[in-house]
């Protein structure tokens, strides 16, 4: 068995990783960075940016269909070449991924380890069966994987995840998505798009991260237009058969249901990796999910010599959540043990079907759980059915609602479903982290015609109703048409 001695170790090559090693390294010389998997992050090689790519394909088909309401129809039916549609998700992907890959490229090959760490007490963990390494400080950036009903492995090899999906040679002809959140919204709706038989199931009628029930209740109203979800189903069966799968569920009123699928996508969540860590050879606090307790401006798990970045503390299991939080325990590591809290930024999310939903700041839930029984917040709202370019365009749909302080006038956060919202929910983060009352967002220039119309139309609402500015008006005279 090898032995090594170093500041600081490292564990996990994925975007809080590499951001952790940077950091660290600006503070000492002696860090290493241990991977057990592939090189080039979860996100390039099997999130953001193939699921992206694939939403894009699924948007040319869409474009081509949505013609005809602008009386422009292009003659002959749409032909979808899966192969070639799944060539150029795989050959972007890989590009993207081999930008990460060079970067790692360039890491000294005595800092990188390959195998996967597992700790045998506070200060040594063990990495495969061939070198233990004593570190005087660490940093857990693990990441996280899919996880599922047990139920879900009657699949057998037709189960599948969100990194199976980015293999295809080819698309297939049909697959039962499990799960309307994030990545089953996004993976479902493109291949439906794409012309794939997709049946998207949920549990509790949820959709996506939402929590407002008012955009709750469009969006799955609006989902369910788009392609068949049945929003709360009760799975009783999942057979392996010659052809495929057979599913047998209680549809969303109750009536019992059979369909055959050839692959069953599980969408229902994901957990962080650190199970396999060997935690429980430490001394840390955990938590029930097994995750150290930790502070999220510092990301130190306790008082200890021990950091978590990234999915692997399940907070914000974000792209540009662990790239800062990747920061902040690389550098606290590396500077140990003088700590330093790091900036956190305004929560902002983007699921990226179409109409997107997005969230920012408080979530309806955070901002109703903490001032329901003061009545100290108001709720402003605009649907985009009517909003002017948003009909323009034919993207009229969707509902954005905003939340802010009563007396102080404060924005507090938004949940939205709608044209653009990964813009709207950028301004809004932006003027959120600014601490701008709603009167000071209001004051600030719009264009017209433009979907942010859509967005001041919600604010003055919500002015109207904290009683800091005039009623609202239908159809306002200085608006301009459909604003
Ligand atoms: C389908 C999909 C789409 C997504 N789309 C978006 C999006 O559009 N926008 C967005 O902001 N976020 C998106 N995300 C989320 C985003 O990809 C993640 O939040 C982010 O990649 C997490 O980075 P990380 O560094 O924490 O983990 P990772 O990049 O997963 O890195 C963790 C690394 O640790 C390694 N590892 C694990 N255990 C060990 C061990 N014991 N020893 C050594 N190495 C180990 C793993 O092999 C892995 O390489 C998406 C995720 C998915 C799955
Ligand atoms: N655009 C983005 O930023 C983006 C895209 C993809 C993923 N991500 C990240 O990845 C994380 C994981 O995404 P995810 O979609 O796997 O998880 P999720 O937590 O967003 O959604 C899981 C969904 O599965 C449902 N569910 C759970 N058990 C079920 C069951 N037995 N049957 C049917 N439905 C069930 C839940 O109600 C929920 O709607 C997200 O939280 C997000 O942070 C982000």
């Amino acid at each position: 068995m090898k032995q090594l001695n170093v500041d600081v170790a490292v564990i996990g090559a994925g975007t809080a990783g590499l951001g952790a090693y940077r950091t660290a390294k600006a503070h000492t010389e002696n860090v290493v960075l241990i991977e057990g998997g592939p090189y080039g992050t979860t996100c390039a090689r099997v999130g953001c940016m193939p699921s992206k790519l694939l939403i894009a394909a699924a948007e040319a088909v869409h474009h081509i269909e949505q013609a005809p309401g602008f009386g422009v129809k292009a003659s002959g039916e749409i032909l979808i070449d899966g192969k070639a549609v799944m060539q150029r998700v795989r050959s972007e992907r890989d590009r993207f991924a081999g930008f990460v890959v060079e970067s790692v490229d360039n890491i000294p090959a005595t800092d990188k380890i390959r195998g996967y760490a597992r700790f045998l007490d506070d200060s040594r963990i063990q990495v495969d069966d061939h070198t233990v390494i004593t570190a005087q400080r660490f940093v857990i950036a693990t990441g996280s994987r899919p996880s599922y009903p047990a139920i879900f492995a009657e699949a057998g090899d037709r189960l599948i995840v969100n990194d199976d999906v980015f293999d295809w040679k080819d698309l297939p002809h049909s697959v039962a998505v499990f799960g309307p959140g994030v990545i089953g919204l996004e993976l479902g709706q493109a291949l439906s798009r794409l012309g794939v038989n997709v049946k998207l199931f949920g549990i509790g009628n949820l959709v996506g991260p939402l929590t407002d029930p008012a955009v709750i209740d469009y969006a799955r109203n609006h989902f369910k237009q788009q392609f068949p979800f049945i929003a709360d189903a009760k799975l009783e069966r999942i057979q392996r058969t010659e052809q495929g799968l057979s599913i047998e569920y209680q549809d969303d009123e109750g009536n019992y249901q059979q369909d055959t699928f050839e692959y069953l996508l599980a969408a229902t969540g994901r957990t962080p990796n650190v199970d396999k860590l060997g935690l429980e050879n430490t001394t840390l606090n955990l938590s029930e999910r097994g995750i150290p307790e930790y502070n999220r401006y510092t990301l130190q798990c306790s008082d200890s010599h021990i950091f978590i970045a990234g999915d692997a503390n399940h907070e914000l299991p974000l792209l540009h959540e662990a790239a800062d939080e990747g920061r902040i325990a690389g550098d606290n590591a590396g500077q140990y043990p003088t700590i330093r809290s790091g900036q956190r930024r305004t929560p902002i999310s983007v699921v990226f079907s179409d109409p997107q939903l997005a969230m920012v700041g408080q979530t309806f839930k955070q901002v109703d759980q903490k001032n329901q029984t003061c009545g100290c917040y108001a709720v402003g709202e605009v649907s985009f059915e009517d909003q002017g370019r948003s009909r323009v365009m034919l993207k009229n749909k969707g509902i954005l609602r905003v939340y802010g302080a009563q007396g102080t006038g404060l924005l507090l956060g938004a949940e939205m479903m709608g044209p653009a919202a990964e813009h709207l929910a950028h301004l809004l983060a932006w003027v959120i982290q600014q601490r701008l009352t709603v009167n000071e967002v209001l004051a600030l220039p719009f264009y017209h015609p433009v979907i942010e119309e859509g967005l001041r139309t919600a604010l003055r609402d919500l002015n109207s109703k904290l009683k800091l500015g005039p009623e609202m008006i239908k159809h306002c005279l200085d608006c301009g048409p459909g604003a």
